[in-house]
């Protein structure tokens, strides 16, 4: 950790170092939670399927903005598993609720995406069809 005294407007140092301790907590995330790998992958298929059906762009922005609050959610998600953890070591109900509406939350967001997708999807799915 390097002195905060003495700070310039931008260190680039400091910079280059949040990028990489925030990559590390990605890359643990996608190694330990399964449902962030599924989500992953699920949001590359999602984006690819939207350039093959020519999805305008301001729906792709939304289906980025959708597919990056349930990713965010995911790594908040890990991020208050661990504390809970590190705080709580045998069984207690608060330690259960914390987790379990951490765990809403993000099903909450994950739903919510899902319905978008419904929504911008399922009408030029048809379309094609019929
Ligand atoms: N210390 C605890 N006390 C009480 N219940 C707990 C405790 N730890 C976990 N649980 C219960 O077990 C569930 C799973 O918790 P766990 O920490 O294993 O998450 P997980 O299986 O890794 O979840 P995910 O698959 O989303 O990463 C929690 O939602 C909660 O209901």
């Amino acid at each position: 950790m390097d002195s905060k005294n003495n700070q310039t407007f931008v260190s680039w140092n400091r910079l280059k170092k949040s990028f990489f301790y925030a990559s590390q907590g990605v890359r643990h995330t996608w190694k330990y939670e399964q449902n962030f790998r599924i989500h992953s992958v699920i949001s590359v298929v999602i984006m690819v399927v939207a350039q093959l059906l020519t999805i305008p762009f301001t729906e792709q922005i939304i289906l980025v903005v959708v597919i990056g609050a349930v990713l965010g959610m995911e790594l908040i998600n890990t991020a208050l598993e661990h504390m809970v953890d590190l705080v709580v070591q045998t069984y207690d109900e608060r330690a259960k609720i914390i987790k379990d509406v951490a765990a809403g939350a993000v099903f909450m967001f994950a739903l919510t995406a899902a319905v978008v997708g419904c929504m911008i999807f399922l009408p030029r799915i048809y379309n094609l069809f019929f």
